[in-house]
């Protein structure tokens, strides 16, 4: 094998309770992580210098915002599975990037599931799901979903996965804002809410009718079930979001919501065509860098050639 591109979806979380912050610095989450059409690409070659040497190439209009070296969660994710391997392996890894960069879309999550993919062929180790999944879980909370991709309820970080069957496809609307958020800010500043208002976390818990409007492909009671404990959070850090949902809503968006810890907003619609008329009013209301559609649930990284 010379070369393998792997395909990877963003996700949008359809419900984010967040509980407790534990010991290690994580919360303890529910997370319904659902995965949806628009995608990075990695492709994987075996490398021009020395076998042992990794480098990273990132391509797409957000592509200087991603660091190249070490720090590239697809460049770490390719060095942990080399170590679980027990072999020091090399490879060339060019990423094309079209998920938003820090935008609570995951993306970075997304390529290091890609380059667990990728190189787990490109190397011949043969590694089951299972195991991308545990090796995921060290680089992001995210990464193990990205890896499962459709629909699933995560717990613990994020990383303990169940599939979620849903009874059909979502039509979304993304509003992708200029910058990005950190994701452990976003989370302190959860905390701090919380802790001016005296607030205590509660335990997470799955919603009820978040899970019935899936299960029956209901967008119009998903739209209404859809609920982010992050969004007060990304708020307070990006007043400007408010204006962002505000105008979703009034292009008459089923749900409008913060996805994960932002500031990317995801809109639900009832149809491809309901979702080009609110990407349009969006487009025309002036309050994001750009819009875009897809839909769900897609696949997770998948080798695409
Ligand atoms: C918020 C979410 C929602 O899916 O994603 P994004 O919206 O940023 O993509 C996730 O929880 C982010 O997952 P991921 O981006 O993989 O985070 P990690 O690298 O594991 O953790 C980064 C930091 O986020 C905080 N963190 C993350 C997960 C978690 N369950 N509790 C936390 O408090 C911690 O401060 C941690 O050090
Ligand atoms: N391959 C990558 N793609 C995007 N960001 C990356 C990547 N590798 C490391 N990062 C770093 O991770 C941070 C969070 O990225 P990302 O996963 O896109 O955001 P989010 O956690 O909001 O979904 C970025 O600010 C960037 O510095």
């Amino acid at each position: 094998m010379i070369e393998v591109t792997v395909r990877v979806p963003a996700k949008v979380n359809l419900q984010l309770a967040v509980g407790p912050l534990r010991d290690d610095g994580f919360h303890d989450l529910v997370n319904v992580f659902h995965a949806v059409s628009l995608f990075d690409e990695l492709t994987a070659s075996e490398p021009a210098a020395s076998a042992e040497t990794l480098t990273v190439r990132v391509e797409g209009e957000s592509a200087g915002s991603v660091p190249t070296g070490e720090d590239n969660l697809a460049s770490k994710a390719a060095r942990a599975l080399a170590a679980r391997a027990g072999a020091s392996r090399g490879a060339d890894l060019l990423i094309r990037k079209a998920i938003p960069v820090a935008g609570g879309m995951a993306g970075g999550s997304a390529d290091a599931a890609a380059a667990l993919v990728a190189c787990n062929e490109l190397w011949g180790l043969g590694l089951p799901l299972e195991n991308l999944m545990e090796i995921g879980a060290d680089i992001g909370s995210d990464v193990p979903f990205a890896l499962l991709g459709g629909t699933a309820v995560g717990r613990g970080k994020g990383e303990l996965l169940t599939p979620v069957e849903t009874g059909g496809t979502f039509h979304w609307v993304f509003a992708l804002a200029d910058g990005g958020l950190s994701t452990p800010k976003v989370y302190g500043e959860c905390d701090r809410l919380r802790e001016a208002a005296g607030e205590e976390a509660a335990w997470p818990i799955a919603s009820e009718p978040l899970m019935a409007a899936l299960h029956e492909g209901d967008a119009k009671a998903l739209g209404l079930a859809l609920v982010n404990d992050l969004q007060p959070a990304a708020l307070a850090l990006r007043p400007s979001l408010g204006r962002t949902l505000d105008a979703g809503r009034d292009a008459g968006a089923l749900g409008a919501i913060v996805s994960g810890s932002g500031p990317t907003c995801a809109f639900l619609a009832g149809s491809g065509t309901h979702a080009a008329e609110v990407a349009l009013a969006l487009t025309g209301a002036g309050v994001c860098r750009s819009v875009v559609t897809a839909s769900g649930p897609v696949p997770g990284a998948v080798v695409a050639g």
